[in-house]
Protein backbone atom coordinates (compact mmCIF):
# COMPACT_ATOMS: atom_id res chain seq x y z
CA UNK A 1 0.00 0.00 0.00
CA UNK A 2 1.19 3.52 -0.79
CA UNK A 3 2.11 5.50 2.65
CA UNK A 4 -0.30 7.95 2.93
CA UNK A 5 0.37 11.04 5.39
CA UNK A 6 -2.51 11.15 7.61
CA UNK A 7 -3.71 11.46 10.99
CA UNK A 8 -5.67 9.27 13.52
CA UNK A 9 -8.81 10.71 14.64
CA UNK A 10 -9.94 10.35 18.66
CA UNK A 11 -13.22 9.07 18.86
CA UNK A 12 -14.90 11.81 20.97
CA UNK A 13 -15.72 14.78 18.72
CA UNK A 14 -16.45 18.42 20.24
CA UNK A 15 -19.34 20.07 19.14
CA UNK A 16 -18.91 23.64 17.78
CA UNK A 17 -17.92 25.71 20.15
CA UNK A 18 -19.58 29.05 18.85
CA UNK A 19 -18.95 31.46 21.73
CA UNK A 20 -15.49 30.54 22.55
CA UNK A 21 -14.46 31.21 18.81
CA UNK A 22 -16.29 34.65 18.85
CA UNK A 23 -14.59 35.39 21.91
CA UNK A 24 -10.98 34.60 20.34
CA UNK A 25 -11.65 36.31 17.66
CA UNK A 26 -13.22 39.66 19.30
CA UNK A 27 -10.03 39.79 21.77
CA UNK A 28 -7.59 38.52 19.13
CA UNK A 29 -8.42 42.33 17.61
CA UNK A 30 -7.71 43.60 21.03
CA UNK A 31 -5.22 43.03 22.76
CA UNK A 32 -2.71 44.17 20.87
CA UNK A 33 0.31 44.17 22.17
CA UNK A 34 -0.04 40.41 22.18
CA UNK A 35 3.07 38.43 20.29
CA UNK A 36 0.79 36.81 17.57
CA UNK A 37 -0.79 40.39 16.53
CA UNK A 38 2.41 41.67 16.35
CA UNK A 39 3.48 39.36 14.14
CA UNK A 40 0.73 39.72 11.47
CA UNK A 41 1.31 43.42 10.56
CA UNK A 42 2.58 42.69 7.19
CA UNK A 43 -0.92 41.22 6.73
CA UNK A 44 -3.12 43.06 8.76
CA UNK A 45 -6.21 44.22 6.41
CA UNK A 46 -6.20 40.70 5.61
CA UNK A 47 -6.46 39.79 9.05
CA UNK A 48 -8.95 41.96 9.95
CA UNK A 49 -11.04 40.70 7.08
CA UNK A 50 -10.71 36.80 8.22
CA UNK A 51 -11.68 37.80 11.77
CA UNK A 52 -14.57 40.00 10.77
CA UNK A 53 -15.74 37.44 8.12
CA UNK A 54 -15.87 34.99 10.45
CA UNK A 55 -17.86 37.20 13.29
CA UNK A 56 -20.56 37.75 11.07
CA UNK A 57 -21.35 34.08 10.05
CA UNK A 58 -21.82 33.69 14.12
CA UNK A 59 -23.60 36.86 14.25
CA UNK A 60 -21.54 39.06 15.91
CA UNK A 61 -20.47 41.68 13.27
CA UNK A 62 -21.75 44.25 15.71
CA UNK A 63 -19.99 43.46 18.71
CA UNK A 64 -17.17 44.68 16.51
CA UNK A 65 -15.41 47.96 16.03
CA UNK A 66 -16.52 49.31 12.66
CA UNK A 67 -15.46 53.09 13.62
CA UNK A 68 -11.66 51.95 14.48
CA UNK A 69 -11.26 49.56 11.57
CA UNK A 70 -12.89 52.34 9.10
CA UNK A 71 -10.05 54.80 10.28
CA UNK A 72 -7.40 52.64 9.60
CA UNK A 73 -8.40 51.47 6.20
CA UNK A 74 -8.65 55.05 5.23
CA UNK A 75 -5.21 55.29 6.83
CA UNK A 76 -4.02 52.29 4.56
CA UNK A 77 -4.88 54.32 0.98
CA UNK A 78 -1.79 54.81 -0.91
CA UNK A 79 -1.70 58.22 -3.34
CA UNK A 80 -1.57 55.25 -6.21
CA UNK A 81 -5.28 54.05 -5.14
CA UNK A 82 -3.71 50.50 -3.72
CA UNK A 83 -4.69 49.88 -0.44
CA UNK A 84 -1.73 48.19 1.79
CA UNK A 85 -1.71 46.01 4.90
CA UNK A 86 -0.93 48.21 7.66
CA UNK A 87 -0.43 51.96 7.51
CA UNK A 88 3.13 53.01 5.67
CA UNK A 89 3.15 50.02 4.24
CA UNK A 90 3.23 49.07 0.41
CA UNK A 91 0.06 48.66 -1.27
CA UNK A 92 -0.72 45.15 -2.95
CA UNK A 93 -3.78 43.54 -4.43
CA UNK A 94 -4.00 40.98 -2.11
CA UNK A 95 -4.69 43.78 0.75
CA UNK A 96 -6.98 46.08 -1.78
CA UNK A 97 -9.37 43.20 -2.15
CA UNK A 98 -9.84 42.76 1.49
CA UNK A 99 -10.14 46.23 2.36
CA UNK A 100 -12.89 46.20 -0.38
CA UNK A 101 -14.49 43.31 1.29
CA UNK A 102 -14.43 44.64 4.79
CA UNK A 103 -15.98 47.77 3.51
CA UNK A 104 -18.74 45.93 1.63
CA UNK A 105 -19.57 43.86 4.88
CA UNK A 106 -19.55 47.31 6.85
CA UNK A 107 -21.49 49.12 3.97
CA UNK A 108 -18.83 51.89 4.28
CA UNK A 109 -17.02 52.07 0.77
CA UNK A 110 -17.61 55.97 0.82
CA UNK A 111 -14.12 55.89 2.96
CA UNK A 112 -12.00 55.38 0.31
CA UNK A 113 -11.57 56.85 -3.21
CA UNK A 114 -13.09 53.93 -5.38
CA UNK A 115 -12.21 55.55 -9.01
CA UNK A 116 -8.23 55.53 -7.68
CA UNK A 117 -8.35 51.78 -6.23
CA UNK A 118 -10.21 50.85 -9.61
CA UNK A 119 -7.19 52.72 -11.72
CA UNK A 120 -4.68 50.68 -9.46
CA UNK A 121 -6.15 47.11 -10.55
CA UNK A 122 -6.28 48.25 -13.79
CA UNK A 123 -2.87 49.23 -14.24
CA UNK A 124 -1.87 45.60 -12.87
CA UNK A 125 -2.89 44.16 -15.54
CA UNK A 126 -0.57 42.82 -18.63
CA UNK A 127 -0.32 42.64 -22.26
CA UNK A 128 -1.04 38.78 -21.92
CA UNK A 129 -3.98 39.36 -19.69
CA UNK A 130 -1.93 38.38 -15.97
CA UNK A 131 -1.99 40.69 -12.89
CA UNK A 132 1.17 41.70 -11.14
CA UNK A 133 0.48 41.83 -7.07
CA UNK A 134 1.97 45.13 -6.95
CA UNK A 135 4.78 47.91 -8.06
CA UNK A 136 7.62 44.49 -8.10
CA UNK A 137 5.67 42.69 -10.68
CA UNK A 138 5.34 39.26 -9.51
CA UNK A 139 2.48 37.59 -11.84
CA UNK A 140 0.11 34.75 -10.01
CA UNK A 141 -3.17 34.27 -10.91
CA UNK A 142 -3.83 34.79 -7.38
CA UNK A 143 -3.73 38.57 -8.41
CA UNK A 144 -5.89 37.88 -11.32
CA UNK A 145 -8.64 36.85 -8.77
CA UNK A 146 -8.25 39.63 -6.20
CA UNK A 147 -8.47 42.23 -9.35
CA UNK A 148 -11.34 40.39 -10.67
CA UNK A 149 -13.07 40.02 -7.04
CA UNK A 150 -11.82 43.44 -6.34
CA UNK A 151 -13.40 45.17 -9.10
CA UNK A 152 -16.75 42.90 -9.21
CA UNK A 153 -17.70 44.23 -5.76
CA UNK A 154 -17.29 47.71 -6.79
CA UNK A 155 -19.23 46.77 -10.21
CA UNK A 156 -16.49 48.36 -12.16
CA UNK A 157 -15.05 44.80 -13.95
CA UNK A 158 -15.16 47.05 -17.55
CA UNK A 159 -12.36 49.02 -16.34
CA UNK A 160 -10.28 45.82 -17.31
CA UNK A 161 -9.59 43.27 -20.29
CA UNK A 162 -11.82 40.83 -19.26
CA UNK A 163 -11.69 38.20 -21.92
CA UNK A 164 -7.56 38.64 -21.97
CA UNK A 165 -7.81 37.95 -17.91
CA UNK A 166 -9.77 34.67 -19.02
CA UNK A 167 -7.40 33.56 -21.32
CA UNK A 168 -4.46 33.53 -18.62
CA UNK A 169 -6.31 31.52 -16.38
CA UNK A 170 -6.70 28.95 -19.12
CA UNK A 171 -3.14 28.84 -19.64
CA UNK A 172 -2.81 28.03 -16.08
CA UNK A 173 -5.12 24.84 -16.28
CA UNK A 174 -3.16 21.60 -16.48
CA UNK A 175 -3.78 18.03 -17.83
CA UNK A 176 -5.54 16.96 -14.26
CA UNK A 177 -7.81 19.74 -14.86
CA UNK A 178 -6.43 21.78 -11.99
CA UNK A 179 -5.01 24.91 -11.81
CA UNK A 180 -1.46 26.20 -11.01
CA UNK A 181 -0.25 29.91 -10.04
CA UNK A 182 1.63 30.41 -13.37
CA UNK A 183 1.30 28.41 -17.04
CA UNK A 184 3.07 25.05 -16.26
CA UNK A 185 3.02 25.15 -12.65
CA UNK A 186 1.76 22.06 -10.96
CA UNK A 187 -2.18 22.22 -9.82
CA UNK A 188 -3.06 22.99 -6.34
CA UNK A 189 -6.14 23.40 -4.58
CA UNK A 190 -5.57 27.29 -3.26
CA UNK A 191 -5.13 28.39 -6.69
CA UNK A 192 -7.86 26.24 -8.36
CA UNK A 193 -10.14 28.07 -6.04
CA UNK A 194 -8.54 31.28 -7.20
CA UNK A 195 -9.19 30.31 -11.07
CA UNK A 196 -12.80 28.42 -10.52
CA UNK A 197 -13.87 31.76 -8.42
CA UNK A 198 -12.77 34.30 -11.46
CA UNK A 199 -14.25 32.05 -14.09
CA UNK A 200 -17.42 32.08 -11.93
CA UNK A 201 -17.71 36.13 -11.36
CA UNK A 202 -16.98 36.71 -15.33
CA UNK A 203 -19.39 34.05 -16.83
CA UNK A 204 -16.55 31.51 -18.28
CA UNK A 205 -17.27 28.36 -15.98
CA UNK A 206 -18.03 26.36 -19.29
CA UNK A 207 -14.70 26.54 -20.10
CA UNK A 208 -13.67 23.91 -17.18
CA UNK A 209 -13.89 20.16 -17.25
CA UNK A 210 -16.05 19.96 -14.19
CA UNK A 211 -15.77 16.28 -13.98
CA UNK A 212 -12.02 16.10 -14.45
CA UNK A 213 -11.45 18.76 -12.06
CA UNK A 214 -14.34 17.68 -9.42
CA UNK A 215 -12.87 14.12 -9.39
CA UNK A 216 -9.36 15.69 -8.66
CA UNK A 217 -10.59 17.80 -5.93
CA UNK A 218 -12.19 14.90 -4.27
CA UNK A 219 -8.88 13.17 -4.40
CA UNK A 220 -7.94 15.74 -1.42
CA UNK A 221 -9.87 13.91 1.13
CA UNK A 222 -7.82 11.65 3.09
CA UNK A 223 -8.98 8.55 5.51
CA UNK A 224 -8.84 10.82 8.12
CA UNK A 225 -11.97 12.32 6.61
CA UNK A 226 -9.69 15.99 6.39
CA UNK A 227 -8.27 17.25 2.90
CA UNK A 228 -4.89 18.33 1.90
CA UNK A 229 -4.16 21.04 -1.17
CA UNK A 230 -2.22 18.44 -3.48
CA UNK A 231 -1.66 14.60 -3.38
CA UNK A 232 0.82 13.31 -0.63
CA UNK A 233 0.19 16.32 1.32
CA UNK A 234 -1.12 16.44 4.74
CA UNK A 235 -4.94 16.92 5.91
CA UNK A 236 -5.21 21.06 6.89
CA UNK A 237 -8.62 22.79 7.81
CA UNK A 238 -7.63 25.54 5.04
CA UNK A 239 -7.95 23.46 2.49
CA UNK A 240 -11.26 22.32 3.32
CA UNK A 241 -12.13 25.24 2.12
CA UNK A 242 -10.54 26.36 -0.94
CA UNK A 243 -11.52 22.57 -2.15
CA UNK A 244 -15.56 22.58 -0.85
CA UNK A 245 -15.85 25.98 -2.73
CA UNK A 246 -14.51 25.26 -5.66
CA UNK A 247 -16.76 21.89 -5.55
CA UNK A 248 -19.80 23.95 -4.87
CA UNK A 249 -19.15 26.48 -7.44
CA UNK A 250 -18.61 23.38 -10.05
CA UNK A 251 -22.28 22.11 -8.74
CA UNK A 252 -20.40 18.63 -7.36
CA UNK A 253 -20.15 18.83 -3.39
CA UNK A 254 -21.91 16.03 -2.57
CA UNK A 255 -19.54 13.30 -3.84
CA UNK A 256 -17.38 14.65 -0.75
CA UNK A 257 -17.90 12.50 2.61
CA UNK A 258 -19.70 14.86 4.43
CA UNK A 259 -19.82 13.68 8.01
CA UNK A 260 -15.82 12.64 7.84
CA UNK A 261 -14.97 16.29 6.81
CA UNK A 262 -17.05 17.80 9.98
CA UNK A 263 -15.49 15.59 11.99
CA UNK A 264 -11.60 16.41 11.17
CA UNK A 265 -12.16 20.07 11.14
CA UNK A 266 -14.39 19.86 14.50
CA UNK A 267 -10.77 18.31 15.58
CA UNK A 268 -9.18 21.12 15.00
CA UNK A 269 -10.89 23.49 17.27
CA UNK A 270 -8.87 24.09 20.52
CA UNK A 271 -11.75 23.66 23.29
CA UNK A 272 -9.79 26.17 25.97
CA UNK A 273 -8.64 28.97 23.47
CA UNK A 274 -11.63 28.87 21.19
CA UNK A 275 -10.19 29.02 17.57
CA UNK A 276 -9.11 26.35 14.85
CA UNK A 277 -5.84 25.03 13.71
CA UNK A 278 -4.91 23.61 10.33
CA UNK A 279 -4.30 19.51 11.99
CA UNK A 280 -5.31 18.33 15.52
CA UNK A 281 -3.03 20.45 18.55
CA UNK A 282 -1.50 22.64 16.22
CA UNK A 283 -1.40 26.80 17.01
CA UNK A 284 -4.82 28.32 16.40
CA UNK A 285 -4.81 31.58 14.00
CA UNK A 286 -7.44 33.64 12.64
CA UNK A 287 -6.85 32.27 9.19
CA UNK A 288 -7.90 28.70 9.83
CA UNK A 289 -10.90 29.58 12.12
CA UNK A 290 -12.53 31.55 9.37
CA UNK A 291 -12.16 28.47 7.02
CA UNK A 292 -13.21 26.12 9.21
CA UNK A 293 -16.05 27.91 10.05
CA UNK A 294 -17.05 28.98 5.80
CA UNK A 295 -16.40 25.36 5.09
CA UNK A 296 -18.79 24.33 7.87
CA UNK A 297 -21.43 26.52 6.51
CA UNK A 298 -21.25 24.78 3.27
CA UNK A 299 -21.30 21.13 4.89
CA UNK A 300 -24.13 21.77 7.25
CA UNK A 301 -26.68 24.85 7.60
CA UNK A 302 -27.82 23.54 10.88
CA UNK A 303 -24.47 24.75 12.68
CA UNK A 304 -26.59 28.07 12.54
CA UNK A 305 -23.64 30.12 10.59
CA UNK A 306 -24.77 32.76 7.99
CA UNK A 307 -24.88 30.84 4.81
CA UNK A 308 -21.62 31.60 2.90
CA UNK A 309 -20.81 33.01 -1.02
CA UNK A 310 -18.22 30.43 -2.51
CA UNK A 311 -16.74 32.20 -4.88
CA UNK A 312 -16.26 35.82 -2.45
CA UNK A 313 -15.99 33.92 0.49
CA UNK A 314 -18.16 36.73 2.23
CA UNK A 315 -21.59 36.44 3.45
CA UNK A 316 -24.24 35.60 0.92
CA UNK A 317 -26.59 38.01 2.41
CA UNK A 318 -23.63 40.90 1.68
CA UNK A 319 -23.39 39.54 -2.19
CA UNK A 320 -27.26 39.40 -2.02
CA UNK A 321 -27.11 43.25 -1.19
CA UNK A 322 -24.47 44.23 -3.57
CA UNK A 323 -27.20 42.33 -6.45
CA UNK A 324 -24.19 40.16 -7.47
CA UNK A 325 -24.69 36.79 -9.30
CA UNK A 326 -21.69 34.75 -9.65
CA UNK A 327 -22.18 31.72 -11.75
CA UNK A 328 -21.94 28.44 -10.40
CA UNK A 329 -22.60 25.10 -12.58
CA UNK A 330 -25.74 22.82 -12.05
C1 LIG B 1 2.64 30.96 9.70
O1 LIG B 1 3.34 31.01 8.45
C2 LIG B 1 2.74 31.78 7.50
C3 LIG B 1 2.95 31.46 6.15
C4 LIG B 1 2.33 32.19 5.14
C5 LIG B 1 1.50 33.24 5.49
S1 LIG B 1 0.64 34.09 4.23
O2 LIG B 1 0.33 35.43 4.72
O3 LIG B 1 1.39 34.01 3.00
N1 LIG B 1 -0.79 33.25 4.02
C6 LIG B 1 -1.91 33.48 4.96
C7 LIG B 1 -1.72 32.73 6.30
C8 LIG B 1 -2.05 33.43 7.47
C9 LIG B 1 -1.85 32.84 8.72
C10 LIG B 1 -2.14 33.62 9.92
C11 LIG B 1 -1.56 33.47 11.19
C12 LIG B 1 -2.14 34.45 12.00
C13 LIG B 1 -2.99 35.16 11.19
C14 LIG B 1 -3.72 36.33 11.63
O4 LIG B 1 -4.59 36.82 10.89
O5 LIG B 1 -3.01 34.66 9.93
C15 LIG B 1 -1.35 31.55 8.82
C16 LIG B 1 -1.04 30.85 7.66
C17 LIG B 1 -1.23 31.43 6.39
N2 LIG B 1 -0.89 30.71 5.27
C18 LIG B 1 0.10 29.64 5.38
C19 LIG B 1 -0.63 28.30 5.45
C20 LIG B 1 -1.92 28.06 5.78
N3 LIG B 1 -2.13 26.73 5.72
C21 LIG B 1 -0.95 26.18 5.33
N4 LIG B 1 -0.05 27.14 5.18
C22 LIG B 1 1.35 26.94 4.78
C23 LIG B 1 -1.48 30.92 3.96
C24 LIG B 1 -0.72 32.02 3.28
C25 LIG B 1 -1.19 32.20 1.81
C26 LIG B 1 -2.46 32.94 1.69
C27 LIG B 1 -3.69 32.28 1.57
C28 LIG B 1 -4.87 33.00 1.44
C29 LIG B 1 -4.84 34.39 1.45
O6 LIG B 1 -5.98 35.08 1.32
C30 LIG B 1 -3.62 35.05 1.57
C31 LIG B 1 -2.44 34.33 1.70
C32 LIG B 1 1.30 33.61 6.83
C33 LIG B 1 1.92 32.88 7.84
ZN1 LIG C 1 -3.85 25.83 6.27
Amino acid sequence: TTLRHDIELPNNIPKLLMEKHANYLISYGTNKDEYNYSQTEHMRMSGIYWGLTALDLMGKLEQTNKEEVLEFIGQCQSDSGGISASIQHDPHLLYTLSAVQILCMYDALDVINVDKVVSYVKERQQADGSFVGDQWGEVDVRFSFCAVATLSLLNRLDAIDVEKAVQFVLKCMNFDGGFGSKPGSESHAGLIYCCVGLLSITGHLHLIDADRLGWWLCERQLPSGGLNGRPEKLPDVCYSWWVLSALTILGRLHWIDKKGLVDYILICQDVETGGFSDRPGDMVDPFHTLFGLTALSLLDKNFSLKPINPTYCMPEYIIDRLGLKPSRLD
